[in-house]
């Protein structure tokens, strides 16, 4: 996901970047011509203080020309023009602020609901760690590039420009001299750059250090604390800290000891150069005034040079962030959510089989299929077990079923209609999941079956009953209310799956897809899940994996796969009379291990 944009080149990620950032501020364009109007004018009054010093110094003090109501004015409208731009320039960076800050918001909305339609195949190959980070930093990257193009660059640019020309104005020989600066500037700025590199990475490197040993720790909590190994963790993060704190010094050792210092020396040989040059001259009352406003721009014009270098590499940074972004947003999303499909039929066959599957073949890469030529029905209010060894096909078949990945067009079929024709809304409400990992939310019990579906108190009880969860969470002290700790952290591994199935079946599915829903827990809970399921029997259509043959012996047929092929199907007695058959073996071995 990185490479793919890192690789390109910056003139094309900087055209990404512009072009998000003009999507993501076209809501507030009108604050961002006022922001921008306003930041022209403040460099502008800036500009002119000086020359307004000038004239009062060359036309009235040195003259003694004492023409106190112009010399009053004058006074007055350099404190009024500098006050004016203070304000401006507030003015501006509120509404810029502002700006950049709402265009995160919704770049962020973009992006996470653009996560949440991508298509299950993108997510084998992302990487959690490095799309959070899309979400969060990178999309915080769209305020640097504003307030730093938009109000450093701009600001410096306008302000240097603009005391040049009053410089040029004043005097175009003294101007060429401060000319001279931009590249000693550009050197010493590069030079700091140079030196401080390293300690800048090193600083950022050991910040996600920080942050990865922390998520390692609190995530592995029992296995450290049961090893013991609360020192050793400790002292590990101290040493990273440490390193951390270097760093962050080393940086700002170079900027203290090198960059300022070397600034201020260049600031200090450029005055004494134009005061030298203005004592070599027969220096005349005129040239008082043009001396101050030099003495005064010289003092201005360093400040925005420093500033314009050192944006650079915040700016790249920030342009590859955002070309990142844009080019997450370019993924293509999962074709169910393509809105501009045509909508399906409502209802499909009345009696075609729950799942029609026809020469069904699949692979994650091409040429290297998992399933070969599946065909199976599945009739309505059956329940189908599905078996095999370790990696013979059965995840990828419920993937398949649940359209996480697509199959080819016609191969399956839901109630009679083709698998890509039916609407998403309707697809995920007629379809259940059970996965092997319950994932429970870290929020209440019935926030967890409820799943934001907005269901009533009546329809969560009545799917927690089903699932033989709702004495459990009755007891607890809040009842449904209770909330359940991270990931469910204070519920048993049984009674999560139980909270699972409760959330899969108030939505009142017409199938129930179970993927190795018992291969975590006890006998007892087993025993409870299978109960659940005889209860639904012939209202729901259920396709269940699982290693734990006993759970689906009662199935009205088991399915079993070898290598991606349907090496056998029956019900459990009629698989046990296949001598040597591969459903007989792994039974007689897990009775054996039992
Ligand atoms: N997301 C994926 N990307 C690429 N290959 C995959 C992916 N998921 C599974 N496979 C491969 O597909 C084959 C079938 O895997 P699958 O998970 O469907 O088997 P399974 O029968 O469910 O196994 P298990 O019982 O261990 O869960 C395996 O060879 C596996 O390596």
């Amino acid at each position: 996901m990185q490479s793919d944009t890192t690789a390109k080149a910056m003139p094309a990620q900087a055209a990404q970047a512009i072009g998000l950032l003009r999507r993501a501020a076209q809501p507030d364009r009108r604050h961002l011509l006022w922001a921008t109007l306003w930041l022209i004018l403040a460099a502008g009054l800036e500009v002119i203080g000086p020359i307004l010093g000038k004239a009062l110094i060359d036309e009235h003090l040195l003259p003694r020309h004492l023409d106190f109501p112009r010399m009053a004015m004058l006074l007055g409208a350099m404190l009024v023009s500098g006050w004016i731009a203070s304000w401006l320039r507030y003015l501006q960076l509120v509404r810029l602020s502002g700006l950049a800050m709402r265009s995160v918001q919704r770049l962020r909305e973009w992006v996470f609901g653009h996560v949440l339609r991508l298509p299950m195949a993108f997510f084998d190959r992302a990487i959690t760690g490095q799309l959070i980070s899309r979400v969060t930093n990178d999309t915080e990257a769209v305020k640097t590039l504003y307030i730093q193009v938009l109000f450093v660059i701009l600001d410096s640019s306008i302000v240097l420009v603009g005391t040049m020309i009053a410089m040029a104005w004043l005097d175009w020989r003294l101007m060429l001299i401060v000319l001279a600066l931009v590249p000693a500037v550009v050197v010493i700025v590069f030079v700091y750059q140079r030196l401080s590199a390293p300690a800048v990475t090193r600083a950022r490197a050991l910040r996600s250090d920080i942050n990865g040993q922390i998520a390692e720790s609190i995530g592995g909590m029992s296995v450290l604390q049961a090893n013991n190994a609360q020192e050793r963790f400790g002292a590990r993060f101290g040493a990273t800290n440490e390193a951390h704190y270097k760093a962050r010094l080393a940086e700002l050792r170079a900027n203290a000891f090198l960059l300022r210092p070397a600034l201020d020396l260049l600031n200090v040989i450029l005055l004494a150069v134009v005061i030298y040059s203005f004592g070599r001259r027969e220096m005349n009352a005129l040239e008082v005034g043009v001396l101050y406003a030099f003495i005064s721009y010289i003092a201005r014009v360093v400040e925005p040079m420093i500033q314009i270098t050192m944006q650079f590499s915040g700016l790249q940074q920030a342009v590859v962030a955002t070309a990142r972004v844009s080019a997450l947003l370019g993924e293509a999303g999962a074709p169910e959510h393509d809105s501009g499909r045509a909508p399906p039929p409502a209802v499909g066959a009345p009696d075609a089989p729950a799942v029609r599957i026809r020469d069904l073949s699949f692979g994650y890469a091409p040429g290297q299929d998992v399933l070969h030529g599946l065909n199976l029905d599945v009739p309505q209010g059956a329940f189908f077990g599905i078996v095999g060894h370790t990696g013979s096909g059965k995840s990828t078949l419920l993937s398949l079923l649940l359209r996480y990945y697509p199959s080819r067009p016609g191969a399956i079929e839901v109630h009679g209609q083709p698998l890509a024709a039916i609407g998403n809304e309707r697809f995920r409400s007629e379809v259940g999941l059970v996965p092997q990992d319950p994932f429970l939310l870290a929020a209440s019990a019935r926030e967890n079956i409820d799943m934001g579906r907005g269901l009533s108190q009546q329809a969560i009880e009545t799917a927690a009953r089903a699932a033989h969860a709702h004495d459990f969470i009755a007891a607890l002290e809040d009842g449904y209310d209770t909330p359940l700790g991270e990931s469910g952290s204070r519920l048993s591994t049984g009674q999560k799956q139980l909270i699972a199935i409760a959330r899969a079946l108030a939505g009142q599915p017409r199938i129930l897809l179970l993927d190795e829903a018992t291969s975590h827990i006890d006998s007892a809970t087993e025993q409870v899940v299978q109960e659940a399921l005889n209860e639904l029997r012939g209202r729901v259509t259920i396709i269940a994996i699982a290693h734990r043959l006993s759970t689906i012996r009662e199935a009205d047929r088991i399915v079993v796969l070898n290598h991606g092929r349907i090496s056998e199907a029956g019900s459990h007695d009629e698989l046990m009379q296949v001598d040597g058959g591969l459903y007989q073996r792994l039974y007689l071995l897990q009775q054996l291990a039992a």
